[in-house]
């Protein structure tokens, strides 16, 4: 029997689900799931399921970051009698982690010091993301000397994306020279989502087209035809497109300039492996939901009547549908359904509403009651009956799908070294 921790490092949360397998099979069982989330809004909170045993809400002290979520739930899986599978570190064979710029990677890569030296290189262009990851790469390293790391990275899914949807109009030769392109993000989840709803309409995924939104504390649009990524918000880097938690998404550039006469010097949380200026620094944490509302928690910015909260809540929907009418029409109308995942895609009913209800004119319409019911199948659907075309709503797992991953492609791994 194998043993695989799947790591989603997120950029207010840690999540990470434990699975077992046998050793040729590719399906991975799931045994235990464990998320620390609300690290942008303190205290964090545990979530934990194994079996019956649950856990929702338990506030913690001192977690404060990616890496101390890591340890936290390792140590809390550890502990855990019901989970003898892990009571031996040697006992976990494979660390799948979320890694979410891989640059040109087209896909998986085991991490050897090439390839961490290569994502530390990237870091820069995912500030929220790519250091906090190596840090939980460092720990397994650490803890779990006998694991072999895995990085499976967000962009790879986007390596379709037509040149001249990825090309930004600027001097070729520098953006040749420093690879400056639309990456896209968001692409373990958009696979997914992909393979998911495939399934669900009984439709290979080689002839789906999905308008697919994932909406967390990152959040991305992304137009899927024939099954591969067509385009998508988000760019160089996570911080283009949709606003999110702390993230304003996409401004006018030239906005930070008259924002700040320090816009171009290097921010205070620079270190020597991530220089990020004060305009990044602006842009990707002190921006977005928190600079509008003072919360990063959507549900509860749904939930109010204040007129900031209202505001912040309206500036997502207009965004949002600025993406749907435009891929609609990049698939020539012919759309297979609208889907919403990610924390607020879930569960944000009044978001789904407001947003389906903006493009109901191409024949968008949601089942009120369904949509406001309990969403627990992997694909839920909740157009109305007179709909012309399908919204669905999407559970989405970034852990499942890189350990489904792992299993599949063991033969490229084991042996290597990382
Ligand atoms: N009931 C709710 N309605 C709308 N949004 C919610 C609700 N509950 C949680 N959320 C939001 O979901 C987001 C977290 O989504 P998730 O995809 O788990 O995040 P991450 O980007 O860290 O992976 C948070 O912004 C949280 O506020
Ligand atoms: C790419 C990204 O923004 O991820 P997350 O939503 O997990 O922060
Ligand atoms: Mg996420």
């Amino acid at each position: 029997m194998e043993v695989v921790l799947s790591i989603n490092a997120g950029s207010s949360s840690v999540k990470i689900s434990v699975y077992k397998a046998e050793p040729s099979s590719t399906t991975p069982q799931q045994l235990a799931e464990a998320t620390v989330e609300g690290l942008t809004a303190p205290p964090a909170k545990l979530k934990y399921s194994r079996g019956d045993q649950k856990i929702k809400g338990k506030e913690l002290e001192n977690i404060n970051s990616q890496e101390d979520a890591f340890k936290y739930i390792l140590s809390h899986l550890q502990k855990d009698d019901g989970l003898p599978e892990l009571s031996k570190t040697e006992d976990i064979h494979f660390t799948c982690h979320r890694v979410v710029h891989g640059g040109d990677y087209p896909r998986a890569q085991i991490i050897d010091k090439e390839t961490y030296h290569h994502i530390e290189e990237l870091s820069d262009l995912a500030p929220l993301h790519n250091a906090p990851a190596l840090s939980i790469v460092r720990a397994v390293s650490e803890i779990l000397p006998h694991a072999k790391n895995v990085a499976y990275f967000d962009s790879s899914f986007h390596a379709t994306i037509p040149k001249h949807i990825c090309t930004y109009p600027i001097d070729q030769e520098v953006a040749e020279k420093n690879r400056l392109r639309k990456y896209g993000f968001h692409g373990i989840s958009y696979q997914f989502i992909t393979d998911a709803v495939a399934s669900h309409l009984n439709k290979p995924a080689e002839k789906l087209n999905i308008i697919a939104l994932h909406l967390g504390s990152g959040a991305s649009a992304c137009c899927i035809k024939a099954g591969r990524s067509h385009d998508t918000s988000m760019g160089l880097t996570p911080l283009a497109g949709l606003p999110g938690a702390t993230r304003s998404g996409s401004i006018d550039p030239s906005l930070m300039f008259h924002f700040t006469h320090s816009a171009g010097s290097i921010s205070h949380s620079a270190s020597s492996h991530m220089h990020i200026t004060q305009a990044e620094e602006i842009l990707n944490k002190k921006s977005g939901w928190k600079a509008l509302t003072g919360t990063t928690d959507f549900g509860e910015i749904s939930a109010s009547e204040k007129d900031s909260h209202k505001l912040a809540f309206d500036i997502f929907v207009d965004r949002i549908l600025n993406y749907v009418g435009p891929y609609f029409t990049k698939l020539n109308g012919k759309v297979d359904a609208l889907v919403f995942a990610g924390g607020i895609g879930e569960k944000g009913a009044k978001l789904r509403q407001e947003v389906v209800n903006g493009v109901e004119c191409l024949g968008f319409k949601l089942d009120a009651k369904k949509n406001e019911g309990p969403a627990d199948e992997v694909v839920t659907d909740v157009s109305d009956e007179g709909a012309k075309f399908k919204t669905l709503i999407c559970q989405t797992d970034e852990q499942l799908q890189m350990a489904k991953g792992i299993l599949a492609d063991r033969g490229r791994f084991v042996g290597k070294k990382g």
